[in-house]
Formats: C-alpha cells, sequence, structure tokens
C-alpha cells in the first residue's frame, strides 16, 4: 500500500464525512467503540435494512492527477452502476486541518447489485489512488459500520459511525487556497505547468505571459473594473463607458486566451481556475501598457475569478462560505490593484428576463446561477466580501442610459476624472 495511504489511515479515526444530501453536507465521524446510545447519522436514515453503501476518496499524491481522477470518476460511476445507485459526492477532512480535504462519492446498493457493484470498486482501487469503504447495517438496524475495503480481507478493522456536529469551516475551504483561489502567478502557473504533458494548451496559455510583474506600478490613468452576474449589463455598459470616457475596454479572460477557454471550462476546478488566475495576470500587463494612455474599463477581473470559485467551492447557504474577513478574500499581492471596482446589481426576476431575451445562457456555470438560488446568493456575497480592492455596488435595474450616468459619477466622485 502507498505510503501516502498508510499515513492517511494512521489518522482515520479522526476524520468527519460529509455528503451532499439536496445541496448541503451532512456530516457523521467514526469512533472504533460505541459510547452510550447508537444513533444512525442522518445520510443513513432512508437508506433500506438490506442495502449497502460504499465511499471511495481520491487520496493521489498529485493534486492535478487526482482532481482530474476525482472530475471523470463521477461519469464512469454513473456509466458503470446499476441505476438507483444514487451518487453523491462526499468529502472526508480532519476539523480544522488545512489541506486535510479528501474529495470522493458517496454510493449505495440496492438488494441484489452488492456483488457487481463490489466488483466495480474493487477494480477501481486496485487500478487507481483510491480508499473505498463499505458501510452496512447491524441485525437490529441500530447501527451502522464502516469498513475500510482493502484491510477487509486480512484484517478487517470496523468503526462506528455516529453523527457529527456541522464543523465550524465548511470542508471545502480547508483546501481553497491555491486549490480553488490563486494568490500569486507563480502558484497558478504551477498548476498549469503540471498539467502540459495533458493538455497541450497550457503551453501556448503560459507563453502569453509577461516576463515581469510590477503590482506596484501606479498607472497614470484610472482603471475601472466592472463586475457582476451574466446578464446584468457588464457589456453594455463598458461600451459605453468607454465612449463617454474615451476609455480603452479590456477583459478578463483577455481576447488572446479565448481559443483555449473552452478548452479549461471542461477540466476540473483546480486546472480551470488556475487558467482563469493567470488570464488575470495577461489583463493586467495590458491595463499597464493602456493606462499610460487613456483611462480603461475592465470587463470582469479578479473578482470574478475568485467570487465564482469560492461560491463553486461550497456547498448550501450563504453562512457556508467562509467567514468576512478570511483570508480567501484578499486581493493577491502581486495583481495590479484598480482604482474603482463596480459590482452590478440585479434584481434576479430582471436578470431573468435579460438573460431571456439576449438568447442561450453560455457556461454552465451561469446556467447554474439561473436554476440554484443559493449559488446566486453565495456568488453576490462572496462577492462582496472581498477586500484589498473592494466593490461598490450599482444598482443596475433602471435603463442603460440611467445607469451610465450613475457609474459615470462614481468615477467622477473616485476617480477625479
Ligand atoms: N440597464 C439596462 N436595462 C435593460 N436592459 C439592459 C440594461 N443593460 C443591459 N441590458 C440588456 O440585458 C442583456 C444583458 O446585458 P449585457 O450587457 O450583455 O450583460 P453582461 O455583459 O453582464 O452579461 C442585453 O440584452 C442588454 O441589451
Ligand atoms: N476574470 C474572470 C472572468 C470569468 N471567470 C469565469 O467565467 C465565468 C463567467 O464568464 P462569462 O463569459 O459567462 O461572463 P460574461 O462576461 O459573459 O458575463 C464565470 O463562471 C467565472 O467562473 C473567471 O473565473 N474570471
Amino acid at each position: 500500500m502507498a505510503r501516502h495511504l498508510k499515513l492517511l489511515v494512521q489518522r482515520w479515526s479522526s476524520r468527519v464525512f460529509s455528503v451532499e444530501v439536496d445541496g448541503a453536507p451532512r456530516y457523521f465521524g467514526i469512533r472504533e467503540q460505541l459510547r452510550g446510545e447508537p444513533v444512525p447519522p442522518d445520510v443513513f436514515s432512508e437508506v433500506q435494512k438490506q442495502d449497502r453503501c460504499y465511499s471511495l476518496l481520491v487520496c493521489s499524491g498529485d493534486r492535478v492527477t487526482g482532481d482530474r481522477f476525482h472530475w471523470e470518476l463521477r461519469d464512469r460511476l454513473q456509466r458503470q452502476l446499476p441505476p438507483g445507485s444514487g451518487v453523491r459526492s462526499m468529502s472526508s477532512f480532519i476539523p480544522d486541518q488545512k489541506g486535510s480535504l479528501l474529495k470522493g462519492y458517496f454510493l449505495q446498493s440496492r438488494a441484489g447489485n452488492s456483488s457487481l457493484i463490489e466488483d466495480i470498486l474493487t477494480d477501481l482501487e486496485q487500478r487507481n489512488p483510491v480508499l473505498v469503504c463499505s458501510y452496512s447495517q447491524s441485525e437490529d438496524g441500530q447501527q451502522w459500520t464502516q469498513c475500510l475495503w482493502y484491510q477487509s480481507e486480512d484484517n478487517p478493522v470496523r468503526f462506528c459511525v455516529v453523527p457529527s456536529e456541522t464543523p465550524k469551516h465548511h470542508p471545502s475551504v480547508l483546501n481553497m487556497i491555491n486549490s480553488d483561489v490563486f494568490y500569486s502567478l507563480d502558484e497558478a502557473c504551477d498548476v498549469l505547468k503540471q498539467c502540459g504533458d495533458i493538455i497541450p494548451e497550457t503551453r501556448s496559455v503560459l507563453g502569453m505571459l509577461p516576463s515581469s510583474l510590477d503590482a506596484r506600478r501606479k498607472p497614470d490613468f484610472p482603471v475601472i473594473v466592472i463586475e457582476g452576474l451574466d446578464a446584468t449589463g457588464k457589456t453594455t455598459l463598458t461600451e459605453s463607458l468607454r465612449d463617454s470616457l474615451g476609455a480603452t475596454l479590456l477583459r478578463s479572460p483577455p481576447q488572446c486566451l479565448s481559443a483555449w477557454r473552452g478548452r479549461f471550462d471542461r477540466e476540473p476546478p483546480l486546472i480551470r481556475r488556475a487558467f482563469y488566475a493567470v488570464g488575470n495576470y495577461i489583463t493586467a500587463e495590458q491595463i499597464n501598457q493602456e493606462a499610460s494612455k487613456s483611462p480603461v474599463i475592465v470587463d470582469r477581473f479578479w473578482h470574478s475569478t475568485a467570487a465564482y470559485a469560492i461560491a463553486t467551492a461550497v456547498t448550501g447557504p450563504v453562512s457556508n462560505l467562509p467567514h468576512e474577513g478570511a483570508e480567501v478574500y484578499r486581493w493577491p499581492g502581486d495583481l495590479l490593484q484598480p482604482s474603482l471596482v463596480i459590482l452590478l446589481t440585479l434584481d434576479p426576476e430582471e436578470r431573468k428576463r435579460r438573460l431571456r431575451s439576449r438568447g442561450l445562457m453560455k457556461t454552465d456555470e451561469e446556467e447554474e446561477l439561473d436554476h440554484n438560488k443559493l449559488f446566486r446568493t453565495r456568488v453576490e456575497e462572496a462577492y462582496r466580501r472581498i477586500v484589498g480592492s473592494a466593490c461598490i455596488a450599482l444598482d443596475a435595474s433602471p435603463s442603460a442610459d440611467l445607469v451610465l450616468q450613475q457609474a459615470l459619477l462614481l468615477i467622477r466622485a473616485k476617480c477625479h476624472l
């Protein structure tokens, strides 16, 4: 057994397990022996007596390979497993221990399916960096036990499954920095460099990077970023601002990356977020060049990268976001700071109306925004919590001309234009 797996299992009983049920995590822990009355955790409450459950946790020593494997595993399980296996996202972590998160899936076998499922899982465990556990119910139906699969033949260790309190931090928060949100160009580039062999396009992306960065250089002209959810009116406003102020209009990700964007949108979060992070630095270099000649308007920048990444990594209500003031909301030290960031806010119904009148939605994430109210509120709240270049909210519901006038007033007041 690989050394990192052995190390992992050594602290196994201090781990908490979380399973997504109806878009929010439910937690359970394990004990070597039960103290007091056993209470089955709610994850298991709807499982039938004759059913078995299984968990698969990805524990690769290499995070790029591990994340890609985890990403592809859901499709693979859904293709291979019998219908009704109910594949759910799951994770395991040591409370408050940064970097301790393992991601995986939880599933159940209906009566008669377990030998087929066990064959599939055994094969998966033998060929991949994945740790499988099985869960079974006691005769009297009062207790569930967890068994580490690789041990089950020679030295089976059974743990009792117990309910666990909701932890102080959502599990994803433990691994967010440099996995979902990157705070320096070097960290984002490290991920892309590791992908060179599997995604040849990364070489072209890295080739677009400026040779040196100077985040402290103060642009001669103001740099104004316009942020907001899809269809809040960013394109409309940025184009009008360009014309009214005689400004240069830029966007992040920059035009020069557009050929590769779709490719990275299909990758798991680690790689996708590294791509968007790098895009901001390329845009920053373009801003530096243009802001010596005229004001610059930027359509999306760092706020979009961080807010969507944070809001996607956590699940459930806004209270599951990292708390206000947390490290994840800080502006990266090596990234140019705009003079002003305006966040366009819009009533959800009006946003939907504008989306419909514009035509089809674009990214899966934007489609998710429409369906999932909780996700939308998490993105908006994450936008507001970012510090270092905090955003000023502007109501985007009046007519396009009125929104422009309001934005111009803000720009004149804050940037002395
Ligand atoms: N202030 C406004 N009032 C009404 N409709 C607007 C306004 N601003 C933009 N729109 C319309 O809403 C849709 C989305 O606007 P767009 O500028 O493309 O948003 P974004 O760039 O944020 O996705 C477009 O059809 C646009 O014409
Ligand atoms: N600077 C940026 C811009 C976009 N993005 C990502 O790109 C998606 C939105 O891009 P989009 O092209 O649909 O947005 P619009 O500019 O059309 O509103 C979000 O889901 C973000 O994850 C980012 O991470 N960083």
